[in-house]
């Protein structure tokens, strides 16, 4: 049953608001068959897939419409709803089966719209004692996939492993803050629901091979030894970043959303995967575009560019990481070459780096844009210590330890990176054993298994912990020195988080790639505010003095859009229409005015 389960993730075709990609249940089979049977050909022979897993959600937006009646029972028969009535939350209102119903739907729109993280929030508010700081738990309907299992050497792959299971489940939003430390940093284990990236290190479900995985790839993020040799790279291209907006800015508002994540992107490929510029340029838009499931995507941009960057990460001898002993290039892609890991693991692992790699940071990027522009006066501020930092180096390039220098520029990023985190979402995990955690009233035992997200969004916001002006842009609040992040300094490398704060989630499973994101952001920022000063353009400029609520789920006031995985600015003018609900885009468009001459 499970199996042939796998073959209806059947899109909500019957009850969304647009019909414009409805397809034909046969075409929907063909296009899941092809994937499944891809990824199988991946982890058996080594094949790179036709399709990714983004352009297979392309083509069959939304997932789970049909038959939810029947999930609903499923998962009522065998207890994965248990969570819902340990916790507070939307569950303890429904009284009937229509009400249940319902609430699964809501729960599926705002996840294809990108609300969700805004409506556990309100939910939070509503349903729980403790404002922001309650831990509730939520009707969800997933997709988990047994691709994210380890492939075991001669072990032959399951065909239907490869096949993502849309299920309901009861997920517990992890609020309180010594919780959501807690929980992060002793349930490593992860939810089972990046199944498109395989069993990659993010999404790997086997807590051995994620340690093998991050043993063996952190080497590539070495501050010194590797990071400080790939900046002339980095440096490079923020350089000539500059000069590329100031081409821009020359024809009217720049859509800083796109651009700063078309540098991003750049900088990944360019300085950690060492690929040659003109390929970067060939892929960068196509790629980012399939990752956004934009409506200019097109089918094989991505598949292509995996082909493409997987033969080049397999096969360049010119790639280097420092245990080589020889100038470091690409380390990245060394790493690929070195670990010895299966098919999948590489594969996934490149497909994570190009997206995770470059949506984080360029998204963290343009949200700083954003509220200096609503805040000139604290962008004038960020620009003369620029200027500063530009001067003390008396004309040379900076130096890796060099980017220590900043003390307002840390601020700007570690506040964006509370009130607008890119990972919005947190972290999804497996408890490993029973686990007890605030409820209402006294501690409530969770038992082993339960899927518990330990989200950002609600933490960051909350004024409990950070005071009256939690939903405002403040760079002088009172960070902790474990919370600020820098660069270039002794101790700089740990991962900037408190049990109020994680941005790139608590040790030991935090992000890989902060010290890069740190390391390029500065560069891009620096250079581009010392030249540019930004203000936002109309639609944007309706936002200036907008207070924008932690808990505002009417999408048609301006909000974060928590798509695929990450947060960014709603694209004003551009909407889309799928199936179960509004799939936005991202933009932001900002003037920009060149500040010399
Ligand atoms: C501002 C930028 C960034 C932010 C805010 C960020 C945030 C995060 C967060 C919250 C996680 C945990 C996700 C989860 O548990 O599902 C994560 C994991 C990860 N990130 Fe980042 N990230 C950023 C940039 C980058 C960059 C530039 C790279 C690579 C070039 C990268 C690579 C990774 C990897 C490989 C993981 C998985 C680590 C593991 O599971 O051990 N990230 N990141």
């Amino acid at each position: 049953m499970e199996v042939e389960d796998s073959y209806w993730t059947v899109p909500a075709l019957e009850w969304g608001r647009g019909d414009s990609r409805v397809i034909r249940r046969a075409t929907y089979l063909d296009i899941v068959k092809t994937y499944i049977e891809d990824v199988h050909r991946l982890r058996t022979t080594g094949e790179v897939p036709s399709l990714t897993i983004y352009e297979m959600l392309l083509m069959i937006p939304g997932g789970g419409g049909q038959r939810l009646g029947q999930r609903l029972d499923r998962a009522e028969a065998n207890g994965s709803l248990a969570a819902l009535a340990l916790l507070p939350g939307p569950w303890h209102d429904a009284k009937t089966r229509e009400d249940k119903l319902r609430l699964l739907k809501l729960d599926q729109v705002a996840q294809e719209e990108g609300m969700h993280t805004q409506l556990y929030a309100a939910y939070q508010l509503r349903y729980g004692d403790r404002g922001l700081s309650s831990n509730i738990a939520v009707p969800s309907v997933v997709m988990h996939s047994n691709s994210t299992q380890k492939v075991r050497e001669n072990e032959k792959p399951n065909l239907f492993d490869s096949a993502n299971v849309v299920k309901v489940i009861g997920r517990v939003i992890v609020a309180d803050a010594e919780d959501a430390e807690r929980i992060a940093r002793i349930h490593v284990r992860k939810e089972p629901n990046f199944g498109g990236l395989m069993d990659s290190i993010i999404s790997t479900v086997d807590n051995e091979h994620w340690r093998q995985q991050r043993q063996h790839l952190i080497e590539a993020f070495m501050p010194l030894s590797s990071l400080a040799k790939i900046m002339p790279v980095s440096l490079a291209r923020a350089k000539e970043c500059s000069e590329r907006l100031r081409e821009m800015a020359e024809k009217g508002p720049v859509d800083m959303s796109n651009f700063l994540l078309h540098e991003a992107q750049a900088q990944l490929q360019l300085a950690l995967l060492g690929v040659p510029e003109e390929i970067m340029e060939e892929t960068n838009a196509g790629i980012r575009q399939t990752f956004m499931l934009s409506p200019d995507a097109k089918i094989g941009h991505l598949s292509e560019a995996m082909k493409g960057l997987m033969k080049l990460a397999r096969e360049d001898a010119s790639v280097a990481l420092p245990s080589d002993g020889c100038p470091v290039r690409g380390p990245l892609s060394r790493a690929l070459q070195t670990g010895h890991f299966a098919s999948s693991t590489d594969y996934g692992n490149l497909l994570l780096i190009l997206f995770a790699g470059h949506d984080t940071t360029g998204h963290t990027m343009t949200w700083l844009l954003f509220e200096l522009a609503r805040h000139p006066e604290i962008q004038q501020q960020v620009q003369e210590e620029v200027d500063h930092f530009f001067a003390s180096l008396c004309g040379r390039d900076p130096s890796y330890q060099d980017l220590s220098g900043f003390d307002l520029l840390d601020r700007c990023i570690t506040e964006t990176l509370r009130l607008w985190p890119a990972v919005a979402n947190g972290t999804f995990r497996q408890l490993q054993f029973g686990e007890d955690l605030k409820g209402v009233g006294g501690q409530v035992q969770l038992p082993k298994g339960t899927f518990v997200t330990v989200t950002n969004w609600c933490r960051h916001r909350n004024p409990e912990l950070w005071g009256a002006d939690a939903d405002t842009f403040n760079p002088w609040r009172d960070f902790s020195q474990q919370e600020l992040v820098r660069v270039g300094c002794p101790m700089a490398a740990r991962t900037p988080q408190s049990a109020r704060f994680s941005p790139f989630a608590h040790n030991p499973r935090s992000c890989l790639g902060k010290n890069f994101a740190q390391m390029e952001m500065r560069l891009i920022l620096s250079y581009i505010l010392g030249q540019f000063s930004f203000s936002l353009a109309p639609p944007y400029d309706s936002l200036k003095d907008v207070e924008l609520k932690v808990a505002e789920t009417d999408s048609l006031k301006f909000r974060g859009i928590n798509k695929g995985g990450t947060m960014g600015p709603m694209d004003l003018e551009r909407g889309g229409s799928v199936c179960s609900g509004e799939r936005f885009q991202i933009a932001l468009k900002l003037h920009v005015q060149p500040r010399r001459a």
